[in-house]
This record gives C-alpha cells, structure tokens and sequence, in this order.
C-alpha cells in the first residue's frame, strides 16, 4: 500500500506519481457569475492505489476526478497525469492522456444496440495496438474474468444491473488502462451487487498493477481503499485512510 498518510509507509523516493495534483484551483462561469469549485487542492497518487474521494454533495469530487481523469482542462496550479502536464494541455493533448484510462460511471453506458462482447470489444478499437489482435477471443477471455462468459452475446437489455456494470468493467480494463476513474459505480446497485462490483474492480486493478480514483456516497465500500479523500466546499480536508471517520 502507498500512502501519503504521515501515520503510515511512504512511496519510495524514486516512484513517480501516477498522478500529481499542485495547487490546483478550478472555476465555473466567468464574470460576475464565476465561482470557485476548488481550492488549492494537493495530491499524488501512486501506482496500484485504490483511492475513495467522499464527501458532502457539491464539495467538488466530481470537478476534481474529471481533471484527474483528463476529461476537462485544468485552469490554475498544475496537474499530471502520467507525468503530462495537464493546466494549458491541447484537446488533442488531453484526448492522448484519456487513452491510458479506463472510466465506469454510474449509469453502464452500454451501447444498447451492441452485445456484451461487442462493447467490450469496441473499447479496444480505439487502440491501435490491438488491431493485429483477437479482440474477439480477448473481449470473451476478459467477459471470462468478470464471470460473464456465458452472457458474451447477450444485449444489455437483458442482462440484471450488476451484470452490466460487470460488462463496463471489462471494458474498462481490457485495454489494461494505468488508471481507472469510477463515479458512482454502486449508485445503481442493491448491497451485495455493489459489493461484488467493487471486489472485482480491486481484484482486476491488483492484477494490472492499475491505480483506482473511485468517487462515492456508498460507505459500504470505504474499506477496499488504500487510502480515502475527504472534500467539502472545494477543499481536500482529510487524506488518509482514517479519512473514513469524517463519514460516520
Ligand atoms: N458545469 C458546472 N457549471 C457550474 N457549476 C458547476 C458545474 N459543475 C459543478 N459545478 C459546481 O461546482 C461545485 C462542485 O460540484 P461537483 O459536482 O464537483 O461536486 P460533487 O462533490 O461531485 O457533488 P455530488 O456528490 O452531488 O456529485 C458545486 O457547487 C457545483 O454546483
């Protein structure tokens, strides 16, 4: 386990984070109408780190995951992701960084009209270096490891919740992404599909050595986190595994 948690072992000097968060601040609207949505916030992250960020609605963990997650452009301060500076990064620049991440949402987001190795498949397409592949055999094999094997020609339609989240799990990591962005990925889920989601999201992302930034509500799932981020009003307030107690 990585941590920056003073309580607990310290990255090696020589580990580069992963992700590198330095006085970063964000903002919405212009005019009289902007309005500060992060403040001053500090991070790194490391490599095979599960992260948990939590906290009240409107503190600023859904602005903060999508800078991390190259899916908007970072304003004031400065953010890395795979040691690309993301503050005044190009879309082209930022469309480079999202191939090197795997997204899960609340919400599957299945193409509907796709079968479930279909939408696996698809995301290996947008790599190049799959092309000369079986993605077909690859999509199955990773169906395989989520325990959807048997469900690789269904249509999302009929397949339960858990299972379609399964699916975009799979997705996520077939194309072996460094880091993993998940918003809300229990939301949908009754108690024990969430569960099994995220125990399979910990167990892949083991394996792949990939790191997870997870945002959540569910304090069910607090305890498969390397480490827990606290927000409120735009501003990281605790850091840590024992970040845990600001939820209780
Ligand atoms: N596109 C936007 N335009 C203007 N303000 C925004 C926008 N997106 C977020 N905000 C504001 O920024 C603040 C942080 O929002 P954010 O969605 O990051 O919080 P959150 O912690 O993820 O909340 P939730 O748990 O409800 O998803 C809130 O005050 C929100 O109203």
């Amino acid at each position: 386990m990585q941590t920056l948690d003073s309580s607990q072992s310290k990255p090696s000097p020589t580990t580069e984070p992963v992700i590198y968060v330095h006085n970063l601040n964000h903002y919405f609207g212009s005019g009289d109408l902007r309005k500060q949505a992060l403040f001053d916030i500090n991070l790194d992250i490391y490599p095979g780190d599960i992260i948990i960020m939590t906290g009240p609605s409107g503190s600023g963990k859904t602005t903060l995951l999508t800078l991390m997650g190259g899916l908007r452009s970072a304003q004031e301060g400065s953010l890395k992701i795979l040691g690309q500076e993301i503050c005044g990064a190009s879309k082209k620049q930022l469309t480079q960084i999202r191939c090197n991440i795997g997204y899960i949402f609340q919400a599957h987001n299945l193409m509907t009209f796709l079968t479930a190795k279909e939408n696996v498949r698809m995301s290996m397409e947008l790599h190049d270096e799959f092309l000369d592949q079986d993605m077909d055999a690859k999509a199955v094999a990773m169906l395989e490891s989520v325990g959807l094997g048997h469900r690789a020609d269904y249509y999302p339609e009929n397949m339960s919740g858990g299972q379609k989240q399964r699916v975009a799990i799979a997705r996520a990591l077939v194309s072996q992404p460094k880091i993993i962005l998940a918003d809300e990925p229990t939301a949908a889920l009754d108690k024990k599909s969430g569960r099994d989601v995220v125990e399979l999201m910990q167990k892949l992302a083991k394996e792949q050595s990939c790191t997870i930034l997870l945002v959540t509500h569910d304090n069910r799932i607090l305890d498969i986190a390397d480490r827990i981020v606290y927000m409120e009003d735009g501003r990281l307030i605790k850091d840590g595994i024992d970040a845990a107690a600001k939820m209780s």
